[in-house]
């Protein structure tokens, strides 16, 4: 150094100055410099300032490739099929992310990308992970590309000099015995540097805080790898099997304090002292429904008018759309009807999910029918198609069915071979090419579009071959039995020994399952016995049909009457699983009255509890089918689900039954607290009313406010955490002026301030039914408290009240002293 020093001064002030720039520029080169030049406060002259630097280090050139490979490897939604890729850029819609605590707690939506890294929310310091879960087709993996895509164009304010990506199912393609290095893991499967590999892996072993990774689908690694067997890694020079590189990574054992982003769907656990965040993803709101709808069929505005028409006429429908995999089918559709028959209607407006599945596969079917064959406006029948096109449905019925019983969603040549799939069904669009993991570069691999689209084939598979036997058909259900009741033994057994090392696979997950069942429902339902009775034996679908039928029957009386009940202020509870919710969504797809009818029967419960079911907004029409078959008044709970407003405008023929009412912690806004008011006062029944953390404003408040005036049996209304302020505090306040039934108010966390609290002061004074209110962290200063204190003078109702974390001064606290000398009822005072 001291050389180098002496022969660049030698060369005078310039060539030093210069060099100083070289060094100063060259970040990555003299990373150890940089606290100096901060130390200097250092800022190259105008003169230098002038003169290029050429970088020729091999961290920021290999930096600049990474960069460069994932703007191209995201350039396009990676889900979109051959010629049809759709621009990210163009595409990528928000979706709502909801920032949850440890214990799966809202702590409320996350604004844009960036916010992933923030310190808000963060469960435990020390972890590294930021776990996203969310439903299948809600979009994780699209919101990883996003990600990518933003650090690649330098888009991500974060400070991430490498962005590693991996789909976990890959770390099960690997035989046990195969061993990967660290540095093979990272630059073979992801991006190899063109010089100086050791500098570069060196560089990142000595900064990992300066490594991003994705690693997506935590729930897809399907292995028989002995999980405890896992080594651990602490040197990363050892090669070893990569999912074991995987789970060090994670852990933190190897690249400590390097950023990692995991995805899982729904119910996949991880260790929790991996976790630093958890965010849970929910679909598109209304707005970013609009949004995407705009988008999708930007060239054509009377159908994006129609669309939008027929999404607002149509609750379950638009629910689905909810999620944007189906929203993104729906879509299509609609394109293909618009554009091959010139018509924007659906033909049979679509109800179930299975129907919009059967809808994409008559479109998909159809590509391959030029649309000059087509006699515009002549719509070809999805019999027609079906029958026209039987055999393809049946190679791809047999090759998912494979797929799904070994739980495999990768098919190499072999595979594809052994069901004959010839080179015009891969054009189709249901498979797509499969990136190589392993080392077979000329072998082809493919996937199906989507796991669920290998389960609705599956499904049809069950349906059409006529030599599934009543075991067979019914096999993914025993499947889901044994592991529902493996999950609730293990839940049993945590409870009884909270430490006690849990056996469970944590990889395993059975929605691939669950789905193919549900498809099954739907294919076997009786609407659609004109589509098959061309495709099955007429005796063999009624066959199929019966046994389900009287399945469905035995499984839902046998699991309501296993459900945990509790006698408790004069109802008859039951608590649900998540297990239940897919019986629901099952009975739902057979459209049948008779078994909908069954399953009410069963519930011989008034008080159907539904909390952390993973209920979203489509379940709820699931919901409304059997509850509307029950002849009794009902309370409803659904709290910590994500039915949001279309799940409320889909309980609609509930309510006229419905007493309780909770839906806290649910995304709902305005407009469904609109529906409910609309709903509620209709019937007037209702009790008990919980809206606690959603997104209600002033608007909403109104309706709550009318609810309130308006049903003369409500006791009990709980509207915290939303985000009213004093404009809709007044009008809540006045409305309970005027009530004479309610008896306890929860305004816990909304922005209400001194206006707002005076108006309840108002209504404080001689009510005569009010006894519990809670006004806590709402912003009220001296003016408000003031009032209150002197409307608590008043008031022989009351006896616990709220004001934790208001604003109050020695003054304020004096009149309440004052208060407290008159008043006799006040027994709480917080
Ligand atoms: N933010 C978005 N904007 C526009 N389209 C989206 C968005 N997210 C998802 N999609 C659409 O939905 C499809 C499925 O999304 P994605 O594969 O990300 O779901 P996922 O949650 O990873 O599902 P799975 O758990 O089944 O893997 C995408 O291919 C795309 O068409």
């Amino acid at each position: 150094v001291r050389k180098i020093l002496d022969q660049v001064q030698s060369k005078g002030e310039e060539a030093s100055e210069y060099f100083v720039l070289i060094l100063y520029q060259a970040t990555d080169a003299y990373i150890d410099l940089r606290p100096w030049f901060d130390a200097i406060n250092y800022r190259p002259s105008e003169y230098m300032q002038s003169k290029s630097v050429i970088n020729t280090d091999p961290v920021s050139q290999y930096s600049a490739k990474l960069k460069q490979e994932l703007v191209q490897d995201t350039k396009f939604m990676s889900s979109y099929v051959q010629k049809e890729e759709m621009l990210l850029e163009e595409t990528y819609t928000d979706t709502i992310m909801e920032l949850v605590s440890e214990v799966q707690e809202s702590l409320g939506n996350l604004k844009g990308l960036t916010a992933l890294f923030d310190e808000n929310g963060v469960i435990n310091k020390d972890g590294e992970t930021i776990f996203i879960t969310g439903d299948a087709g809600v979009g994780k993996s699209i919101l990883l590309q996003k990600l990518q895509n933003m650090w690649a164009k330098s888009k991500l304010s974060v400070n991430a000099k490498f962005f590693y990506k991996f789909r976990c199912r890959m770390f099960s393609t690997f035989r046990e015995g195969e061993e990967v290095s660290l540095k093979d893991l990272l630059f073979k499967y992801n991006c190899y540097p063109d010089h100086d590999i050791e500098e570069v892996f060196d560089y990142m072993l000595k900064y990992p805080d300066t490594i991003l990774f994705t690693f997506d689908g935590f729930d897809e690694i399907h292995s028989d790898f002995d999980l405890d067997s896992i080594p651990e890694v602490s040197s990363p020079f050892h090669p070893t099997h990569p999912l074991a590189l995987l789970m060090n990574i994670l852990s933190g054992k190897l690249l400590r304090g390097s950023r990692k982003i995991l995805t899982a769907r729904t119910d996949t656990e991880v260790e929790k002292k991996i976790l630093r965040k958890k965010v849970i993803l929910r679909g598109f709101s209304n707005d970013n429904l609009q949004r995407y709808t705009r988008i999708f069929f930007k060239d054509t505005e009377t159908c994006q008018t129609l669309v939008l028409t027929h999404l607002k006429a149509n609750p379950h429908l638009c629910s689905l759309c909810s999620v944007p995999l189906f929203c993104w089918i729906i879509f299509k559709c609609y394109q293909h009807f618009h554009s091959a028959y010139n018509t924007e209607q659906l033909p049979d407006c679509s109800v179930t999910l299975t129907d919009v599945y059967l809808l994409m596969a008559e479109v998909f079917l159809n590509r391959s029918v030029k649309t000059n064959q087509i006699k515009k406006k002549q719509v070809r029948s999805q019999v027609e198609t079906f029958m026209s096109k039987k055999e393809v449905l049946i190679r791809l019925g047999k090759l998912a069915h494979k797929g799904t019983e070994k739980t495999d969603f990768i098919f190499n040549e072999e595979e594809m071979s052994s069901v004959n799939m010839p080179e015009q069904d891969l054009q189709l669009g249901f498979l797509r090419p499969v990136s190589h993991y392993d080392d077979c570069e000329n072998q082809s691999t493919y996937e199906f579009l989507h796991s669920t689209l290998q389960s609705f084939f599956t499904a049809l598979s069950l349906v059409v071959d006529d030599d599934v036997s009543s075991k067979k058909l019914l096999r993914f259900f025993s499947e889901c039995e044994s592991q529902e009741l493996q999950r609730n033994t293990t839940f049993l057994c945590q409870c009884l020994r909270p430490n006690a090392p849990v056996g469970k696979d944590p990889f395993q997950n059975n929605e691939h399952f669950q789905f193919t069942n549900m498809f099954l429902c739907g294919l076997l339902s009786k609407n659609k016995h004109k589509l098959f009775k061309h495709l099955v034996s007429d005796s063999n679908i009624k066959k199929k049909r019966a046994l389900l039928k009287a399945y469905l029957f035995n499984t839902v009386k046998n699991h309501l009457k296993k459900l945990p009940r509790l006698k408790m202020d004069g109802h008859n509870r039951v608590q649900a699983m998540p297990h239940f919710i897919w019986m629901l969504r099952c009975i739902y797809e057979t459209q049948s009255e008779d078994i909908g009818k069954l399953a009410a029967k069963g519930i011989c419960a008034d008080y159907i509890k539904l909390t952390y079911c993973n209920a979203c907004s489509s379940d709820c029409s699931a919901i409304t089918f059997v509850l509307h078959h029950c002849s009794k008044q009902l309370a409803l709970e659904l709290d910590n689900n994500n039915i949001n407003d279309y799940g409320v405008k889909e309980l609609i023929p509930c309510f006229s039954k419905l007493t309780v009412v909770r839906l806290s912690v649910n995304q709902v806004t305005d407009s469904g607290a609109e529906v409910l008011s609309e709903e509620l006062i209709k019937y007037k029944i209702i009790k008990h009313l919980t809206l606690y953390k959603n997104q209600i404003t002033d608007a909403g408040a109104v309706h709550i406010a009318k609810i309130i005036e308006e049903c003369p049996n409500l006791r009990i209304l709980k509207i915290g955490i939303n985000k009213i302020t004093s404009v809709g505090g007044k009008m809540l306040a006045c409305a309970i002026q005027r009530s004479k039934s309610i008896f306890d108010v929860g305004m816990w966390g909304n922005r209400i301030g001194d206006e707002g609290a005076k108006a309840f002061a108002e209504a404080l004074k001689n009510h005569p039914s009010l006894t519990n209110l809670s006004l806590a962290f709402n912003g009220i200063s001296t003016e408000g408290g003031k009032s209150i204190a002197a409307a608590l003078q008043e008031n022989s109702s009351v006896r616990i009240f709220w004001l934790t974390k208001n604003e109050f001064n020695d003054e304020v606290a004096g009149r309440f002293a004052e208060m407290l000398k008159v008043n006799t009822t006040l027994r709480n005072l917080w």
